[in-house]
């Protein structure tokens, strides 16, 4: 997949069929738009291609004035785009001059100028300063120089399927619904770090995992999870948390995943926690001995849990 500078000409570029969104965690909704104007591609003989932006819009417009976390950072969402088989991506940058174009220049200067021939989006896509341009107004913005066509809303349980809906379930810990929404578990990606040795010599080896801080992290406790390292998936459990029957005044918080059946040495990989069920807070125990029956039982837990989802995996 190429990105294109966006200071090209027109001529450069070959016809497109483009999917419009934000696209964070690219979920089910979201895979119908992408898939729709890949579909489109081959049927009018156009490449396909996804425009999104960087970074979220509510980081310029300050709507959200903390930290931004996605679903899916854009680095994520470039692979999983990309393995959707799209070929161009367009990554604009978000800036308030941007929010600021008129629908009309947005088309004008990112639709038509980019030699767009056909356009996909959602049922609720807006574009243009204040998102005063939808799919209503397309056809008399389009000038005839595209075609287009609108994804009607998916829903789940009567609801929309939307990155909101996501974040919201991934805040409270409910990792276990959302491949119904997601079409797939939550992952994050990370890099194993040093943590203070101490796992291995209460049985419970742990790799410690530095998370981007993009990434929205399920809140305390611990859960099922699954940890690709070096292209292989292996089960296991992960705590999130400060440690409190160690630490006093831990600040940040870790991520450490104790797997089943490994043994190798992986600081320094980078490695995809795959989160599949909340178990049990963190909790302060009142020594080592309490620690080790509760981890041995979370162990036995996601065991069972794992055993019961067999099919999926
Ligand atoms: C499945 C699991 C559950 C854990 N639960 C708790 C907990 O409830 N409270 C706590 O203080 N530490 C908990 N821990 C963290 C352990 O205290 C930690 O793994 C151990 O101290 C080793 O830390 P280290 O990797 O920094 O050496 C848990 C760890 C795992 C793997
Ligand atoms: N459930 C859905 N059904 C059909 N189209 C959708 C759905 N969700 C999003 N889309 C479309 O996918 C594209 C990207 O949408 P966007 O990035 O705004 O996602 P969203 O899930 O609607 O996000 P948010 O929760 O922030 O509103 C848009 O064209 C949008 O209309």
């Amino acid at each position: 997949m190429l990105e294109f500078p966006l200071n090209l000409e027109k001529q450069d570029i070959p016809p497109l069929s483009m999917a419009l969104g934000y696209f964070d965690g690219v979920h089910r909704g979201h895979q119908q738009v992408i898939l729709e104007a890949k579909r489109q591609a081959i049927q009018l003989g156009l490449s396909s291609a996804v425009m999104t932006f960087d970074p979220h819009p509510s980081v310029v417009l300050g709507k959200d004035k903390r930290h931004v976390q996605y679903i899916s950072p854009l680095t994520e969402k470039i692979k999983i785009i990309e393995q959707l088989g799209i070929d161009y991506m367009f990554i604009v940058h978000f800036t308030a001059e941007f929010a600021n174009l008129l629908p009309q220049e947005f088309i004008d200067q990112y639709i038509i100028g980019l030699n767009v021939k056909h356009v996909v989006a959602g049922f609720d896509y807006t574009y243009g300063r204040m998102g005063k341009g939808n799919m209503e107004t397309l056809p008399f913005h389009s000038r005839e120089e595209f075609t287009f066509s609108v994804i009607p809303e998916l829903t789940e349980g009567n609801e929309k399927v939307s990155s909101t809906r996501i974040r919201s379930l991934l805040r409270e810990g409910k990792a276990d619904l959302l491949p119904n929404l997601l079409g797939r578990y939550y992952t994050t990606t990370g890099i194993v770090i040093h943590g203070d040795k101490r796992g291995r010599t209460i049985g419970f080896p742990t790799a410690n995992i530095d998370v981007d801080d993009e990434y929205i992290i399920p809140p305390l406790g611990v859960y099922s999870v699954r940890m690709k390292v070096n292209n292989t998936w292996y089960q296991g459990v992960c705590n999130v948390g400060y440690k409190p029957t160690f630490n006093q005044n831990a600040k940040k918080i870790s991520i450490e995943v104790h797997l089943f059946e490994f043994d190798q040495d992986i600081y320094g990989e980078e490695v995809v926690v795959e989160w599949h069920l909340y178990l049990r807070k963190e909790q302060k125990f009142s020594g080592i001995e309490e620690l080790v029956r509760q981890i041995e039982q979370d162990k036995q837990n996601a065991l069972h849990y794992f055993k019961e989802n067999r099919q999926i995996f």
